[in-house]
């Protein structure tokens, strides 16, 4: 049996970029062969192993065919005299088809090689109509490889178009959606990626609330990411809020029932859709309390700080104003409960003493 690296590592490394996860694939062997020297089995019906100290996934080289309409369906072939490049035929595209061998050679029937240097992502064949989450893929590619010049091919954008307008994309798990979405989160790519799924009439079924999404719209989110440092720790959520910011409350719910994203998307998008508006120099004392409460400033005084950060990072920043609110919020809070137990005050009076002692220190700099 022979073992070559293949998909993103070999691509990234030919980039220069850092591998991050190392997938390989396997020719001439079997399950059983695999099994016996110590690789597991990771699910039952398909061919993928994990290395018994790497846990790198190691792949039968296979075909596959079509079964049905959209995501899944396949029927897939991994006979243990499936080639080399019968398996890189089924790829996606030509740069991520190439395989290096143990030695250091590159086998590269499709000539990812020339298109990497030509900066162009281009389908490998027609096999590649078959899986709509590959839109999303080259999306996400075009996104990430932007600054490198990348741009996507004549043919498969006509190739993406036709999938579209077939309605490929609505056989899409919401939950895969999503996770490319998040890749190109963390790619910080939002902004690109959404433009090319536009330009392919994509984004209603990726992203229904997007479908006004306009040039203004694009050069506003461009211009914002800018300032936003790749490394920040909540790089990922600041950008998908300010992706989705103009969100109205009522179409909050049906975002976070239907792409099923993780809740601590769902309650930062929540808290800076709903509260962006105070942040302007003439916010009130209550408007304030207000926000602080929905918030759960007392109990939850991290969920606040992210919303600062993201309004940092936003169309809404006023440092100064941020500053004079941050502080507010922090003399609100030490506020002591038991200071106004000891005073004597209890049942409902406790919390009306709170809720206005706090309100007369908002109001020593809000009106
Ligand atoms: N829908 C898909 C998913 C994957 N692949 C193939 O499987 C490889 C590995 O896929 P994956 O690990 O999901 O992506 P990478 O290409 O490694 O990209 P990333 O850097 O985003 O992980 C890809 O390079 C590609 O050859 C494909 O052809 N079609």
């Amino acid at each position: 049996m022979k073992i070559y690296l293949v998909g993103g590592a070999v691509r990234d490394e030919l980039l220069g970029r850092p591998i991050v996860e190392r997938d390989y694939v396997v020719v001439g062997a079997t399950p059983a062969i695999m099994i016996k020297q110590g690789y597991k089995q990771v699910g039952k019906d398909f061919p993928v192993f994990l290395h018994p100290e790497t846990h790198d996934e190691y792949a039968l080289a296979r075909t596959e065919r079509k079964s049905g309409q959209g995501y899944g369906g396949f029927i897939c072939d991994f006979e243990q005299s499936i080639t080399l490049e019968q398996d890189l035929f089924r790829r996606d595209l030509t740069v991520n088809a190439i395989a290096k061998a143990n030695d250091g050679q590159l086998i590269d029937p499709y000539h990812g090689q020339d298109d990497l240097n030509n900066r162009i992502l281009r389908h490998v064949g027609p096999a590649f109509s078959e899986d709509p989450l590959r839109i999303l893929r080259v999306a996400r590619f075009a996104a990430r490889y932007d600054h490198l010049g990348f741009t996507i091919a004549d043919s498969t954008m006509k190739m993406m178009e036709n999938m579209v307008s077939r309605g490929e994309l609505k056989t899409l798990t919401q939950e895969r959606i999503w996770l490319e979405i998040e890749k190109c989160l963390a790619d910080g790519a939002i902004e690109h990626f959404t433009t090319t799924l536009d330009q392919l009439g994509a984004l209603t079924d990726v992203q229904p609330l997007l479908i006004d999404w306009n040039v203004q719209e694009r050069t506003q989110l461009k211009k914002l990411l800018m300032r936003l440092p790749h490394s920040h720790p909540h790089n990922k959520i600041i950008q998908f809020c300010l992706w989705l910011y103009d969100t109205p409350s009522d179409k909050l719910k049906a975002l976070e029932q239907t792409l099923k994203i993780p809740s601590r998307y769902a309650v930062a998008l929540r808290d800076f859709c709903e509260h962006k508006a105070c942040f302007i120099p003439s916010v009130s004392a209550q408007q304030l309390l207000t926000l602080f409460d929905r918030i759960d400033l007392w109990r939850r005084p991290e969920r606040f700080d992210l919303l600062l950060e993201i309004i940092t990072f936003s169309q809404y920043n006023n440092p100064s104003l941020i500053a004079l609110i941050k502080e507010a919020a922090a003399n609100t809070r030490a506020i002591d409960v038991q200071a106004i137990i000891a005073a004597g005050f209890c049942g409902a009076q406790i919390k009306t003493q709170l809720t206005q002692q706090r309100l007369s220190t908002l109001k020593t700099t809000f009106n």
